[in-house]
């Protein structure tokens, strides 16, 4: 009979508003997660920045500021790395992994920086990296394209996936609060990035991108191969243009295959982070607040969809947890999980290359003549127009023009030359469009 193993003793890095959650969740679940384990999860560690701090349920002899010495203990089976940011956790977590010690974490950001050193010392050490908290939060996603999906062919990856940017856009077309105000209020609900320029300006749906990306298409993928814009430029103006055409402004994370002639590969990937216009009828338009939401299309399986809460300390220490059973039941069984493997080496295609479709707000002249100008700007760069619409007359005059799908550079010279027409008196907004033709 093999003997019984005592309790896995997991170190615990940072203790913020995930951290305090997965010490909450393994304190109040313990008798349920040692029977789905086989054997008791033991905290043996808490590494802080501010041991002062009084922390409810957490026994203060556990925590340390010496996060090095306690990923390097040999009472130690299970790193869970919830600090954030490239370093210390990229240090701390190669050391554990050094040390046989199999690792969870929710750390988007490194992963997408440098995942491939983190793979690389998994794979050369024989531990289990897992991540499912890196990508929208409570939602099992990154499991399912490891795992599940790991048989299919994926085409493509669109979604919501920053809860921080949909509450404060959700605001704005709500008519609620401003864009600041809804960002305290993602801030205090604990959605937000502990600095917030990284959920509005795009970085952290980039990453997530990137993770999502490279593991869709089992091709090398970093934060900065992404096209990236965020919500900063996002005006009213776009939000009201946008509920004009019956549509919603959403911060889409959007990876895709883009084929090709021949190869069955395609010749390239397009990952690309985007505020972009969906029609209110499109399934993305009905995520509200901070809740995220993922289509993927495959091959075989064809289009599924992931949905629930992207951010928060409890939901994201859910996936937490959940990793922290399935690393534990790999090390009481002995086999660790799947490693990545990214040997299809796509190129990721410039954003120029991308084929998108835009809506054109313009302050226009009102006199003869002046729709033709426009067009021809258009046509010029071969980018063909699905509808135009004139608003207001004389000083209020605008026009309206959404585009069919055309490569992005086009997109971008039709602009640059729109700005140039004199019968042009502002490009009022600017923004791609997406969903359906
Ligand atoms: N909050 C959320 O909704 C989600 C967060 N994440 C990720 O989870 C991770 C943690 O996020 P939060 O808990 O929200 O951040 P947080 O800022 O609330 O917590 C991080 C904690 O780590 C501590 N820390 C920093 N450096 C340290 C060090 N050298 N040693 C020990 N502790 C240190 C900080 O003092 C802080 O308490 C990040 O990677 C974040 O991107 C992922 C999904 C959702
Ligand atoms: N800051 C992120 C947290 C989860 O990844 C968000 O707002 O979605
Ligand atoms: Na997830």
């Amino acid at each position: 009979m093999k003997p019984e193993r005592g309790p896995l003793r997991v170190a615990l890095l940072g203790c913020g508003v995930v951290g305090s959650e997965v010490v909450r969740l393994l304190r109040e679940q313990a008798d349920d997660l040692a029977a789905r384990v086989g054997t008791p999860l033991e905290l043996a560690g808490v590494a802080v920045r501010r041991p002062e701090r009084v922390r409810a349920g957490v026994d203060p002899a556990l925590v340390t500021t010496d996060a090095q010495g306690l990923v390097t203990r040999d009472d130690v089976d299970i790193v869970v790395e919830v600090i954030g940011g490239i370093e210390p956790a990229r240090t701390l977590m190669l050391e554990a992994m050094k040390t046989g010690k199999s690792v969870v974490t929710a750390n988007k950001a490194l992963l997408a920086e440098d995942g491939a050193t983190l793979f690389a010392a998994a794979r050369e050490y024989g531990a289990d990296l897992y991540y499912e908290a890196a990508v929208a939060g409570a939602i099992p996603l990154l499991r399912p394209l490891r795992e599940s999906l790991v048989g299919d062919h994926v085409h493509r990856v669109l979604g919501i996936v920053n809860g921080t940017t949909n509450y404060i856009l959700d605001q704005m077309d709500s008519g609620g609060a401003g864009f600041n105000e809804a960002l305290e209020e993602a801030q205090a609900l604990g959605y937000a990035e502990a600095d917030p320029t990284a959920d509005v300006e795009g970085f952290d749906a980039a990453a997530k991108a990137a993770i999502l990306a490279q593991l869709a298409f089992h091709t090398p993928v970093t934060a900065a191969d992404v096209h990236r814009e965020g919500i900063t430029e996002v005006s009213a103006a776009d939000v009201a243009g946008a509920k004009g055409m019956d549509c919603v402004v959403k911060l889409l994370a959007i990876c895709e295959r883009v084929p090709s002639e021949g190869g069955r590969n395609g010749r390239g990937v397009s990952v690309r982070v985007y505020p972009a216009m969906i029609p209110r009828t499109h399934p993305l338009a009905s995520v509200r607040e901070a809740y995220n939401a993922v289509f993927v299309e495959a091959e075989s399986a064809g289009s599924l969809m992931f949905y629930g809460a992207g951010a928060g300390g409890a939901p994201t220490a859910s996936a937490v947890l959940g990793d922290l059973v399935a690393v534990a039941r790999n090390v009481v069984g002995g086999t660790p999980g799947p490693v990545e493997v990214t040997y299809a080496k796509l190129p990721v295609l410039p954003m120029g290359e991308t084929v998108t479709r835009y809506y054109i707000h313009l302050d226009v002249t009102d006199e003869a003549g002046v729709l033709a100008t426009v067009a021809e700007e258009f046509a010029r760069h071969e980018v063909s127009i699905q509808a135009v619409r004139q608003v207001g007359l004389g000083e209020e005059a605008q026009l309206v023009v959404v585009t069919h799908r055309a490569p992005d550079a086009a997109l971008s010279a039709v602009v640059e030359g729109l700005r140039g027409l004199d019968s042009v008196r502002e490009v009022a907004s600017v923004m791609r469009v997406e969903g359906e033709e």
